[in-house]
């Protein structure tokens, strides 16, 4: 397994060559699309949920792996404002999800100081859902490790249309004025404001595009896509990722 650049911990020593060990630092904010679970089903002749399942495990054992390496930030895209349009039992399903994995992983995730966040309309999430994200969020809201901020019931142009009528709204009540809207202001509406942008964007199963995903915050952000499929993720393909995003930086600087 690679170790990366400087901030591994002290004991490990660094198994990548040098030019890179010394150049770069660890993308502090990496966004994941979950990409190819159904696929991943479909090929072993099981049922799709089966590959949700699969994709659950790989969420925990890549969680593990990036608190192991020091990322700071690690997004991931859970459902989509369009996955609503799937068959019921689909969506029943992926809606239990949250409980089993907080139900056997929230005690490790408090032993290893992560903090668990959500982005995208809770509101229209089931409430067994929400009762468990709460609980989650609520118990780990003081950790100060990885944030593990899961996109669910998201939709990035339905995320900037909020921030709009809530940024017109502040105008139109004398509390803002329209000179003071600039791209710093509009980050503090969206709801991201609590996270710094995406240095990376992985995207598994050979799809090339966004789906509606954080559109306004990967302004900036290295695309790397795999045709991998999510539950076939693992360290090793997280570890590709970033080695190549740490050669594209080492490029941009000029050398
Ligand atoms: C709400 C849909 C959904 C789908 C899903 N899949 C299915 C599709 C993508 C692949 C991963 C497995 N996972 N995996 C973990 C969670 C999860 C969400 C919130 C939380 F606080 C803890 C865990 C999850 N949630």
């Amino acid at each position: 397994m690679k170790i990366f650049g400087k901030k591994q911990k002290k004991q490990e020593h660094s198994l990548i060559d040098d030019d890179l060990s010394n150049s770069e630092l660890l993308p502090s904010h990496i966004a994941i699309i979950m990409d190819g679970n159904g696929r991943w089903a479909k090929k072993r002749a099981l049922p799709r949920i089966a590959g949700h399942h699969e994709g659950m495990k790989t969420v925990r054992k890549i969680a593990r792996f990036a608190d192991h390496i020091g990322i700071k930030v690690l997004t991931l895209y859970a459902f989509s404002t369009e996955n609503w349009k799937r068959p019921k039992s689909e969506v029943d399903y992926l809606m239990g999800l949250p409980e089993k994995f907080l139900n056997s992983f929230l005690p490790e995730l408090m032993e290893r100081n992560i903090r668990v966040t959500m982005m995208g309309n809770k509101e229209g999430l089931p409430k067994h859902t929400q009762a468990v994200l709460n609980n989650a969020m609520e118990k780990t809201k003081n950790n100060t490790g990885l944030i593990l901020n899961f996109a669910m019931n998201y939709g990035s142009r339905a995320e900037i249309v909020q921030a709009m009528k809530e940024i017109i709204n502040e105008v139109n009540s004398g509390n803002l004025a329209i000179e003071d809207i600039n791209e710093f202001k509009v980050n503090q509406y969206l709801m991201t404001s609590h996270l710094p942008e995406p240095d990376l964007l992985i995207r598994t199963s050979g799809e090339v595009r966004l789906s509606n995903f954080m559109l306004w915050q990967l302004a900036y952000t290295e695309f790397w896509f795999t045709d991998t499929l999510w539950p076939d993720f693992n360290e090793s393909t997280f570890s590709e990722a970033i080695t190549a995003y740490q050669n594209r930086n080492r490029r941009y600087g000029g050398l």
